[in-house]
Parts: C-alpha cells; structure tokens; sequence
C-alpha cells in the first residue's frame, strides 16, 4: 500500500519591512526563543512526515534553530523569492514527492496541533482548506479616495490565517498557472487554488490567537499571549 506523505513548509523568506528593526521578525525572541522557533516546534510534535523551511539564512537557521532545537523532521532548507509566493514555490519544488502540504507562516508562532490536525483531516476530504476565523468587525469595500461603496454581510467575510493546506499535485499546478500568467498582487495560497477552476478551498476555523507577527506592537500582544497560555 502506498503511504501518504505529509509536508509542512514553513515560510521564513520574508524581510519584515513593515516590523523594521535589525533583526528580522521570524528571528526576534519572544520569551526567549525566536519567533520562527514556535512554529517549527509546533510541526515537529505533529504528525506531518517532513518539514522544509524557506530562509534566505540557511546557515543561520540550520545551526542556531535547526540542530540547536533538535527539529529533525527539517529536511531540506531552501532559499526564499522577492515575494512569499516566490518563497512558496521554492517550497513547492522542493516537497516533491508529497501527497499534502501545509503551508505556514513561520511568523504565524500560535499554530496549534488541533490546528495541524483539523487541516490535515480536512484536507484529505476537500482537496484544499485554509485556516481562518469570521471577522468580528463590519467590513467596508472602499474606493480609492477612501469612501465605502459597499458592506458585504459579516457572516460571509472570514480573515485568513495559516496554515493553508492541498493536495500537492493540485497546489503545484495552480502556482505553476499563476506564475505564468503573472498575476499581480497574491498574498496567499488560496488565492492561487482559486484560480484552478475545479477547486473549492474549505475554511475552517483556526483561533483569533493565531495572529501573525507583522508590525512593532504585535511582539507586545504575542508575549501576553505566551504569558497567558504558558502562565509565565
Ligand atoms: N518573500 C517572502 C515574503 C514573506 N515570506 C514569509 O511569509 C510570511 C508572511 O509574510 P509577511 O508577514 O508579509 O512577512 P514579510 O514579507 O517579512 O513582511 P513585510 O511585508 O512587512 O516585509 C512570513 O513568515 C515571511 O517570512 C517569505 O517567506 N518570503
Ligand atoms: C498568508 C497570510 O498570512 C494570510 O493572512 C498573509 O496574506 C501573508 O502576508 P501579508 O503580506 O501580510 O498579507
């Protein structure tokens, strides 16, 4: 019987304009550990077969997170794109030979195992789903000189989280389709299964806690978090 590989690709190609500083936020310590750590340790403990994190500090990353913290289930570090859809398609090329991946933001450090599970579980079901929660404030559509034009029903508006997870052949080819066409301005990776016509994503709900590390003030939020759930 042919086993089914399961692959967690782990994005740390970013270079955190918006966070600034010196030290590149997937690296910054939140209580003591980088934020990338979190993630990884998070893949490591779960049932995914392999992990392959995306970095343009191979060398750093394999020393001082990879072996340092012991997460063998690392098996290939490969270089990051201009764009987190470059850094994804890095990923893809190299988790050849899977059946599933999810695909995570290492700044996303509150991913979960019932997270990991629920989107595997889901995944094997619909072909794709993502992580996400309904949003809890009303949403505008606004024009360009930032007047509302519409207000879509809360109940269908959901924000998108991480991990984002496919069938690897289907993910592969739908990156493959966009990068050829050139599509401007795709954040995520359900924006690019959007564009195989024959997929359906499945969201399902993540946590409002699996925040991602974007600007200054979320390393604040982020530490009460761990304060909280670890009762440092
Ligand atoms: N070229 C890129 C851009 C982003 N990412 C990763 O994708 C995740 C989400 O991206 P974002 O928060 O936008 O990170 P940055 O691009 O680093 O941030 P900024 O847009 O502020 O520069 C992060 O884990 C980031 O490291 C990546 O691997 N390669
Ligand atoms: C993939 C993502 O985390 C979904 O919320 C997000 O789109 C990635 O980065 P962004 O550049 O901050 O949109």
């Amino acid at each position: 019987m042919q086993t089914e590989k399961i692959t967690a690709i782990v994005l740390a190609g970013g270079s955190g304009k918006r966070m600034g500083g010196t030290v590149k936020k997937q690296y910054m310590l939140l209580a003591g550990y980088p934020v990338l750590y979190y993630s990884l340790a998070a893949f490591q403990k779960s049932s995914v077969d392999t992990i392959i994190l995306v970095t343009n500090e191979k060398e750093y990353c394999q020393k001082e997170i990879v072996q340092a913290y012991h997460f063998d289930k690392v098996t290939k570090i490969v270089s990051g794109g201009a764009e987190r859809y470059n850094s994804v398609y890095a990923g893809l090329l190299a988790a050849e030979g899977s059946s599933y991946v999810l695909i995570h933001d290492g700044a996303r450090p509150f991913v979960s195992q019932e997270m990991i599970d629920h989107s595997i579980e889901t995944v094997k079901k619909y072909r794709a789903c993502a992580v996400g929660m309904p949003v809890k404030d009303t949403i505008k559509i606004v024009d360009k000189s930032g007047f509302t034009v519409t207000t879509p029903k809360r109940e269908t508006v959901w924000q998108v989280q991480t991990p984002q997870t496919f069938s690897y052949p289907l993910i592969l080819a739908a990156y493959e389709k966009v990068l050829a066409k050139q599509v401007e301005g795709i954040t995520d990776d359900t924006m690019v299964a959007e564009y195989q016509s024959d997929v359906r994503v499945k969201l399902i709900e993540g946590s409002y806690d699996n925040m991602k590390i974007t600007t200054p003030e979320d390393i604040t939020v982020a530490e009460a978090l761990l304060k909280t759930s670890q009762n440092i």
